[in-house]
């Protein structure tokens, strides 16, 4: 399959994958527009675009999971009608979906089983997910229950799944957003790989500086149409980004003067065995977060962040009260609800079925967590008129770009659920806001938009505990940094000294693990 020369010429006549004039519509809405996409053998090939841009549904019907409306998908330079996935598999497209299809109480293997269209045994597709794991560097155990893996492996499964099928073309739907620095550049050595055995890839992300890295041809889509076509090694991230949504990005401001003042959130020495055997065990947490402070919290995925997560919003109950104190209160032992009527506001990782009900009208949504504190019911009456308001005023001030004003959560692109969900809890205007990865998927100028609203709610005196994978964010919006490692939380670090480095180190376990030794030395 050798197609380019060194200089990235193409070899062969025709590309791999042609989409011509490609078209989409919900309704009346274009979510994509006459869309003309040449994909070449041996390339990493970004789209770019801004939330909502019509990435998704362009990938999708490459990968025969939407029907275009109009237009024409080519592959090897013939017409190509997709019925369904399995057909864009039977030719050789693979997928790598942003929101992971497996599920949590059955094996890797029997996951990897579920989504492989062959007649292979049981057995057979164990051996060979593991050798093909192996020969990536994406070691997997075919006998471990998915629900004890980290967000990484679980990535590295639906990755592993698309190499077995022996790709000529891999889509990746934002990657590396769940990934540490670390991961990713694992991410990154295979994807150089295939590239070099003659695949082609097209890869969706929101990190510029990574897409730079990476990519040799990048298409931007902008409100559904091609906007450009270009090198992005030859350009910078604020061109790449300028051209994704026509105008310049807001730099993220510090407010000049933020007042630090009385204590919101403390967890007070929390230990909490896990749930289920292979959870994590939060071990001898403690921390004190005051109005107008944000505090960050940087660790790979799987190291007890979720854990925190639920002890903090109370769908984990602690044994004593005190471990967790909101607005002074001893909150450890009261629900949700309760805790969010005691002024705190709570927006978690995932987006479906945790931040949101899907099936659910976004109104019916902004009713969920909003009727503990807003006029949302009026005795006992759902009143209809504040829950479209509020989700008007989220739409307008996140700019959450939809089909119609009062949608499904799922029916939303990826990026504005989010917007969603974050502006819903910072708009509510609370005392402590506890959020987990409050950028994950969200485009370059959105990103900017909600860590400036973190920013303004703390300089308005909320205090706001931020947990992230993206260190560069942390840096950027928190003053104090924590790193999570194995359950426990390092001190935290005046964000003027915690370097990348630094934090990666901790991130490691570096200094974590000599604590933890000396724990188990002492007990
Ligand atoms: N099933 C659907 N019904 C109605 N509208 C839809 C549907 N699917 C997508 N859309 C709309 O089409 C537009 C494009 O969505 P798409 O998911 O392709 O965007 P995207 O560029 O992938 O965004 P993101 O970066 O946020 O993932 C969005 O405005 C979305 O609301």
């Amino acid at each position: 399959m050798r197609n380019t020369t060194s200089a990235g010429q193409h070899t062969s006549a025709t590309p791999l994958l042609q989409t011509v004039a490609l078209t989409k519509r919900y309704g009346t809405f274009l979510a994509n527009d006459k869309i003309d996409l040449d994909i070449w053998p041996r390339q990493i090939h970004a789209l770019l675009g801004e939330n909502g841009a019509g990435k998704s549904t362009l990938v999708k019907t490459i990968y025969g999971l939407v029907q275009p409306s109009e237009g024409e998908l080519r592959w090897e330079g013939r017409n190509m009608v997709l019925s369904g996935p399995s057909q864009a598999r039977a030719r050789g497209i693979g997928m790598v979906f942003q929101h992971f299809s497996l599920f949590d109480n059955l094996t890797v293997a029997e996951n990897v089983a579920l989504g492989l269209d062959g007649k292979e045994s049981f057995k057979e597709i164990s051996a060979r997910l593991e050798r093909v794991s192996h020969s990536y560097g994406l070691p997997l155990d075919p006998k471990r229950e998915v629900w004890q893996l980290s967000v990484g492996e679980r990535q590295r499964i639906e990755i592993v799944r698309a190499l077995m099928q022996d790709p000529k073309f891999l889509i990746l739907d934002e990657p590396t957003a769940v990934l540490t620095p670390q991961e990713a550049d694992q991410l990154f050595v295979v994807l150089e790989r295939l590239k070099s055995e003659g695949r082609a890839i097209l890869y969706i992300s929101h990190k510029l500086e990574e897409v730079k890295r990476l990519c040799d041809t990048a298409t931007i889509l902008r409100n559904g149409k091609k906007v450009a076509t270009c090198n992005p090694k030859a350009e910078t991230a604020a061109s790449l980004a300028r051209m994704m949504v026509g105008a310049e990005i807001k730099e993220v401001k510090p407010a000049a003067t933020r007042e630090i003042t009385v204590p919101r959130l403390a967890i007070v020495d929390l230990n909490l065995e896990p749930d289920d055997p292979h959870g994590v065990h939060l071990k001898g947490i403690s921390l004190e977060l005051r109005g107008g402070e944000i505090l960050g919290i940087a660790g790979v995925a799987g190291n007890g962040q979720d854990e925190l997560f639920a002890a903090l919003s109370g769908e984990r109950l602690a044994k004593d009260p005190g471990t967790v104190v909101i607005e002074g209160i001893a909150a450890g032992h009261l629900s949700i609800s309760r805790r969010r009527k005691l002024g705190a506001a709570f927006v978690p990782e995932e987006r479906l079925g945790h931040g949101t009900a899907p099936r659910m009208r976004l109104s019916e949504n902004a009713l969920l967590t909003g009727h503990v504190a807003g006029n949302m019911v009026l005795h006992g009456f759902v009143n209809t008129a504040a829950t479209l308001n509020a989700v008007d005023r989220t739409t307008k001030t996140f700019d959450v770009r939809k089909a119609k004003r009062d949608p499904e959560a799922a029916s939303l692109s990826g990026g504005n659920l989010q917007k969603f969900i974050v502006g819903r809890e910072i708009l509510r205007n609370p005392a402590v806001l506890v959020v987990n990865q409050p950028t994950w998927g969200v485009d370059a100028g959105a990103a900017a938009v909600i860590r400036q609203a973190l920013l303004d709610l703390a300089a308005g005196g909320a205090a706001v505990l931020v947990t992230s994978q993206d260190i560069d964010e942390l840096i950027e919006i928190s003053d104090r940094i924590a790193v999570m490692f194995h359950g426990r939380l390092s001190e935290p670090l005046p964000t003027a000294e915690a370097s990348r480095e630094k934090l990666g180190l901790l991130m490691g376990g570096s200094s974590l693990e000599a604590t933890e030794q000396a724990h188990a030395a002492g007990t």
